[in-house]
């Protein structure tokens, strides 16, 4: 069993809907989980040595959402090393944008930098292709959290 801590970046709330279908997926698995739809850094050092799920969308030309925009620069900024944290990234974007998933990936990117483990690959959801993107994801969680 494990801690998970889903970190949740949306602007229309997409993002949001997939964290808290997440939310029974990964509790009926026996993990412990809690989805932060605003993170702070706070929330985020509470599982240093424990599980974090990222569940991004992107905005503007490959942003982050503003609710976990603050979270990524203060991780960048203020944390060195995280080898203890394992993660994983679900990616929610268009593909009719240049910087498909850009923040999901920027994410991961920063995670493998400071030496977190990824558990399973990093999941990009193409609202074009699934316009309701949980017939992607919960599948995808379920593996995912067979893995902790
Ligand atoms: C103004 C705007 C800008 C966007 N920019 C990007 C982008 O740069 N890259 C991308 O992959 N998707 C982009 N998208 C698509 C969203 O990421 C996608 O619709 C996502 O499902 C929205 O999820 P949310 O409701 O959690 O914010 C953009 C959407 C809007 C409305």
């Amino acid at each position: 069993m494990a801690k998970i801590g889903i970190f949740v970046g949306t602007v229309y709330g997409n993002a949001l809907l997939v964290a808290e279908e997440a939310e029974p997926l990964l509790q009926q698995q026996g993990h412990s989980v809690t989805v932060f739809d605003d993170p702070t850094l706070a929330d985020w050092q509470n599982y240093a040595s424990d599980v974090a799920l990222i569940v991004t969308s992107t905005t503007g030309q490959g942003d982050f959402p503003d609710t976990i925009s603050g979270l990524f620069h203060a991780i960048k900024d203020k944390l060195g090393h995280q080898p203890a944290l394992r993660y994983g990234v679900i990616a929610l974007g268009d593909s009719s944008y240049d910087h498909f998933c850009g923040a999901g990936k920027t994410f991961d990117a920063l995670l493998q930098e400071q030496g977190a483990q990824r558990v399973g690959e990093v999941l990009l959801v193409d609202a074009t292709e699934n316009p309701e993107p949980e017939a992607v994801t919960s599948p995808w969680i379920e593996a995912w959290g067979a893995q902790l």
